[in-house]
């Protein structure tokens, strides 16, 4: 330190988001926090309930180093969830709601969750996780329901015999007085995320106090958040705690419209009612705003920024959304990387360009967002990066402030995903020649047909580009002869038609032959709860359908 410097509690505070409802209690405290149906509170009225949270938790023996879980939708429990537990140093873990109570307890017993907030509709699952950690004789968490109406919930009939405590009335009987535990140490654990599971069991990702606060700041930035925005929870908070904006929201005193279920309609009514000025949503939920009935849909009330990721998003869904007037802002990352990494920062000078063009432009997932150092592109053996040529793929490469702590009690995998200095995505990239990076596959997925590379993004965002198709995901089907080759799941629009073998013919016309699918099957995509299609499922269809090759139309 030079001469003179001190640091002390003056110059110095560990970064952490608590700061943010703190301020926004002081500085916008009469300002609407959180809006849920006929419900509002002030940020004044949540700090409030917040360390009434707090001290109840503390009452039930959470403290320092406690791992707290919840399984609920987008309700203002679960945002209050985001700031009342690390008050305690506590650490929140953020169930996937899809997840079935097998699961549930699985994660449940690794995380060590002492508490398990659960919304009453999603009693019955939790409830059958806990019988199965009693079973295997795991000592169960406490089981705090949340209902709608302080207790009384009709939909929930005689909880009191089967759940320890109820959520509101915990608040009630908590007083708002509560010595808030700051992190000793910025990097101190905030919050335990498990993956999404789409190409492997979850991993449990461990975020700090000082990343959680760099990467929603870095995310309100990218957003374009200016002062009070009004942000509609579509993307599911327990997912990388809402890409950080549970939060962010909190950074820039804005308005949280929590929904417990999305849809197009439910969309359209929220941003019409509410003035929405930002959402978020996977690539999946744009479509859905995309092929929204004209009966559903409304005018924008004004400019509506919706921040997409969590899969590629097709170029043409990404053209039809600013057809309806969005600014969608797309962004990249994993959950290693607290959600947003990177972000397509839009040119100028692109304003002018045809807008088909605009859209394959956005579709590329950018660079590094102001929380990460660096992304690169490297040859995942030798570290080198690729050149930036279009052409050569490489492994995506994250390094910065905004890169997860590791994987709870698995250092071997934590010492993997890290070596080298680098976080390893296990994406596989190009860079173009203006520096931005874009996404060919997941090295998981991608298709090695007679010895050449085929992106399954390519050859889906090709079947996007077909009239009558509404999803497309495209998959390796094993091959005697080629070792693989494209097999394509399609779901055609409401009302259209078209054949496996015109699928074909319109890939043909606009890829490299190997690249377009053999085979297409017509139906329904499965899907995770945060919008990314189940490859993994898929291939194990293709490949008990068995190789063309020996059915003789593998030469074609
Ligand atoms: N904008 C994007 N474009 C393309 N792919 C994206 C985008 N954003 C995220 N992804 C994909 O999502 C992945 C990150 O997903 P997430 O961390 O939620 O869990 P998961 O990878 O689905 O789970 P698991 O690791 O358990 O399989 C990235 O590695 C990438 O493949």
């Amino acid at each position: 330190m030079m001469e003179g410097a001190v640091r002390c509690s003056a110059n110095y505070v560990p970064l952490t988001p608590i700061s943010f409802l703190e301020r926004a209690a002081a500085v916008y405290g009469d300002c609407a926090s959180v809006v849920y149906g006929p419900t509002t509170y002030s940020w004044r009225e949540t700090r409030d309930r917040c360390l009434r949270l707090a001290s109840a938790l503390s009452r039930l023996g959470i403290s320092r180093g406690d791992v707290v879980a919840v399984l609920a939708p987008n309700i203002p429990a679960m945002y209050e969830l985001h700031f009342g537990v690390p008050m305690t140093g506590a650490i929140l873990c953020t169930l996937n709601t899809r997840h079935d109570s097998a699961m549930l307890s699985v994660l449940l017993k690794h995380s060590e969750a002492k508490i398990v907030f659960v919304d009453y509709q999603l009693l019955e699952v939790a409830q059958g996780a806990l019988k199965l950690l009693s079973q295997a004789r795991v000592k169960p968490p406490l089981l705090v329901i949340i209902t709608e109406s302080g207790g009384s919930s009709p939909a929930v009939p005689n909880f009191a015999a089967s759940v320890d405590e109820e959520y509101e009335i915990l608040l009630k009987t908590s007083p708002p007085r509560f010595e808030i535990k700051w992190p000793v140490d910025e990097r101190d654990p905030i919050s335990l995320n498990y993956t999404s599971g789409t190409t492997s069991r979850p991993k449990g990702v461990i975020y700090s106090h000082r990343g959680a606060y760099l990467n929603a700041i870095a995310t309100v930035l990218f957003n374009d958040m200016t002062t009070m925005p009004v942000y509609l929870w579509t993307v599911p908070m327990f997912h990388c705690n809402g890409w950080c904006l549970t939060w962010g929201i909190a950074a820039q005193g804005g308005t949280n419209i929590c929904i417990r279920n999305v849809s197009a309609k439910v969309i359209f009514e929220n941003i019409a009612l509410h003035k929405i000025t930002h959402m978020g949503g996977a690539p999946t939920v744009l479509n859905m705003i995309v092929n929204a009935p004209m009966t559903e849909q409304k005018p924008l009330p004004g400019r509506v920024t919706v921040m997409t990721g969590a899969a590629p998003p097709p170029p043409q869904v990404l053209y039809k959304m600013e057809e309806l007037g969005f600014h969608v802002i797309h962004s990249y990352g994993l959950t290693e990387t607290y959600g947003p990494g990177t972000v397509c920062t839009w040119k100028p000078e692109w304003d002018s360009l045809p807008a088909e063009e605009r859209a394959r432009l956005k579709s590329r997932q950018g660079l590094q967002h102001l929380g990460i150092e660096e992304l690169d592109v490297k040859d995942p053996v030798t570290l080198k990066s690729v050149p930036a040529d279009g052409k050569t793929m490489g492994e995506v490469m994250f390094r910065g402030n905004t890169v997860m702590n590791g994987y709870y009690k698995d250092l071997n995998a934590t010492n993997e995903a890290l070596s080298g200095g680098w976080f390893r995505s296990g994406d596989l990239a190009v860079r173009h020649a203006d520096g931005y990076v874009k996404l060919k596959d997941r090295s998981k997925d991608i298709i090695i047909s007679g010895g050449e590379n085929i992106s399954t993004i390519e050859v889906e965002s090709v079947l996007f580009s077909h009239p009558a198709v509404l999803e497309a995901a495209v998959v390796g089907q094993p091959d005697d002869y080629w070792g693989e080759t494209p097999c394509a799941f399609v779901k055609l629009r409401e009302g259209t038609h078209a054949g496996a073998e015109e699928i074909i013919r319109f890939c043909r016309a606009r890829l490299p032959h190997y690249m377009a699918p053999r085979t297409v099957v017509f139906e329904d995509l499965p899907k995770t709860s945060t919008g990314k299609t189940q490859k993994f499922v898929l291939r194990e269809k293709a490949k008990a359908m068995g190789s063309l090759f020996n059915k003789g139309t593998s030469k074609l």
